[in-house]
């Protein structure tokens, strides 16, 4: 199945991240979650590539588990942090064989230590230029590249990203994830917006329950994301972990329910290789939308 197509029916499609863990045991757990994910019919799963500063090298091992494990395809995101353009095509060619049906394309965060992205010598400067070589040379990847309901850090203005974003869009990609956001209508503002630019690929939201309220200020400020202050308010009032873990479930799931009610082709959850937020926000939901 192409990317796109996983959008093209009336149930809103899910996709579930995650990042390679670091040990054998992580790695256990991770299969583990990956089944019990797989109860919710999720169209395909997608690997970081450096997260937060993490480790590379196994991204593909987890692609290929996972694949095994639940018959899906998966996606592996690619990013052109210390890669000249001859690296990156060997990830490319490697990703095929082992099984990556698609590529999630993207710049990548600046190295831990350095808040500023630089491209290595040989290497790409944005992304565009990553979804560029993989049409050129992949052609039978599929595309996702990241779009920011809440305009990226470094963009002087919304309309600066806006322009950057459908100069992906143009060099072939299939689909837009947007960046994690937790106010639904700043997502329905971005995708109008997109839609005004001529941007006609389905536009994903993305979705992270936060499930206590260190993280979800550590998510706020890695990934610019604004946490509400009714939910900062509502999680930060009681210490208790069970009660900041429902709280943030809570939230996400209705964002999800408003999402679908609100047309969304499908929704990207970054689950970070947990299950028990996702399995309770999506436990009896009605994926069909209207
Ligand atoms: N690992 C993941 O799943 C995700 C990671 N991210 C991170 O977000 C950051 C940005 O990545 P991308 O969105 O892929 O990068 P990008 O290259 O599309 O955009 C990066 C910045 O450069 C600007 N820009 C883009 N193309 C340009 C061009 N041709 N000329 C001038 N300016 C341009 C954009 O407006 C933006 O401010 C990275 O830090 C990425 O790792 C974002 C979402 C998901
Ligand atoms: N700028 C940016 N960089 C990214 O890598 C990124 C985004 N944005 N947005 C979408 C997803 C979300 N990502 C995330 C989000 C949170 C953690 C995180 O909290 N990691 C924990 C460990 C995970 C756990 O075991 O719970 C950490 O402490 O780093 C990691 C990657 C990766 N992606």
């Amino acid at each position: 199945m192409t990317l796109a197509s996983h959008y093209s029916s009336s149930r809103c499609a899910i996709s579930f991240e995650l990042f390679p863990p670091k040990t054998p045991a992580g790695m256990q757990a991770l299969v583990k979650n990956v089944k019990r994910l797989t109860e919710f019919g999720p169209s395909y799963f997608t690997c970081t590539y450096g997260a937060g500063g993490s480790t590379r090298g196994t991204t593909l091992d987890v692609v290929e588990q996972v694949k095994r494990v639940t018959g899906l395809p998966v996606a592996s995101h690619l990013t052109c942090v210390g890669s000249t353009v001859d690296q990156l095509a060997d990830y490319l060619v490697e990703a095929s064989q082992r099984g990556a049906e698609y590529i999630v394309a993207l710049r990548g965060d600046p190295p831990k230590g350095s808040d500023r992205f630089e491209a290595v010598e040989g290497g790409l400067r944005y992304a565009n230029e990553l979804v560029e070589l993989i049409r050129q040379r992949f052609a039978g990847l599929g595309i996702a590249v990241a779009g920011y309901p809440e305009v990226h850090q470094e963009a002087p203005d919304a309309k600066t990203d806006l322009d950057n974003l459908k100069r992906k869009v143009d060099a072939g990609a299939d689909i837009v994830v947007s960046q994690l956001f937790y106010n639904n209508d700043d997502f329905y503002r971005f995708r109008d917006a997109c839609v005004a630019a001529g941007i006609s690929i389905p536009i994903v939201p993305g979705i992270l329950p936060v499930t206590n309220y260190k993280q979800a200020e550590r998510i706020a400020a890695m990934c610019k994301a604004a946490i509400p202050a009714s939910l900062a308010n509502a999680m930060s009032e009681n210490d208790d972990e069970d009660y900041q873990f429902n709280v943030g479930v809570e939230h996400a799931r209705a964002q999800t329910v408003d999402l679908i009610e609100n047309n969304a082709a499908g929704i990207h959850y970054y689950v970070l290789n947990k299950s028990e937020a996702a399995a309770k926000m999506l436990d009896g939901l009605e994926l069909a939308t209207g």
